[in-house]
């Protein structure tokens, strides 16, 4: 349902993505991962439209919605409000599905968003995205800043909008161990290039992958034990 072709994104002379081409199916969990610089929001602002490609193609058959880096509250607008600017862009007020999809919500619909957790605003940041009824949601760092806890239950929140309704997702995240465990397949970027793709479990054991960009993570043995072999295809 998404294909990118050979995009590169530039800032000025710098080049932020450099030829990258990869394609996402309808209702596929697809992780980005890859160390700081390496290109992960650029790619994810230039699929969702934020940014302009230099050259290269972003074709989709459906809708995208972005969860943006930090979630980006209306600090001062309700929970409800919030909510309804994600369904600007098609006109939708209708909130019974999120409600619907992420029940919490529902609880907190009156209260600010400023006033709430960060495990909160980031579920209104992924409520919101849901209000424009997305076939794809491009999420940029759901971990970022909350506690583990508070991820495992975003993170099952995730799994439960994929099954239920088959919204395919594209993951950018820090925290591979997370990343690899939601996703199944899995992107690795540096320097704006795709160094290494397959399915996570066959990444999470690929030597290359863990010693240049995952430092001694156990990546591996946290998600399939240590006899699983290694198959994954990686490039340099
Ligand atoms: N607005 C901008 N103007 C100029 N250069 C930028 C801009 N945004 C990002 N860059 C540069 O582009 C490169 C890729 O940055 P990007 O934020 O996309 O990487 P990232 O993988 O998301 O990193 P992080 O994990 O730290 O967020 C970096 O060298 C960064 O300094």
């Amino acid at each position: 349902m998404l294909r990118i072709d050979d995009l590169v994104v530039r800032y000025g002379s710098a080049v932020a993505v450099d030829g990258v081409s990869f394609e996402v199916g309808a209702g596929e969990m697809v992780a980005l991962v890859g160390p700081n610089g390496a290109g992960k929001s650029t790619l994810i602002n230039a699929i969702s439209g934020l940014v302009p490609p230099h050259s290269g193609t972003v074709a989709c058959e459906g809708r995208i919605a972005q969860v943006p880096e930090g979630r980006q509250m209306f600090a001062d607008m309700s929970v409800e409000d919030n909510l309804l600017l994600g369904g600007w862009s098609i006109r939708n007020r209708d909130l019974g599905e999120v409600y619907d999809l992420l029940p919490d919500l529902a609880g907190m619909r009156k209260r600010k968003a400023g006033r709430l957790s960060g495990g909160q605003q980031q579920m209104v940041a992924v409520g919101r995205a849901l209000m424009a009824r997305p076939d794809l949601l491009a999420i940029d760092e759901l971990s970022l800043g909350l506690a583990p806890l508070v991820v495992a239950e975003l993170a099952e929140h995730l799994r439960f909008l994929n099954r239920e309704r088959g919204t395919a997702v594209l993951l950018v995240e820090q925290e591979v161990t997370l990343a690899f465990d939601v996703c199944p397949r899995a992107l690795v970027l540096e320097a704006g290039r795709i160094i290494a793709a397959g399915p996570s479990v066959e990444l999470a054991q690929s030597e290359t992958v863990r010693k240049a960009y995952f430092g001694d993570l156990a990546v591996a043995e946290m998600m399939t034990g240590p006899t699983a072999q290694a198959t994954t295809e990686v490039s340099t």
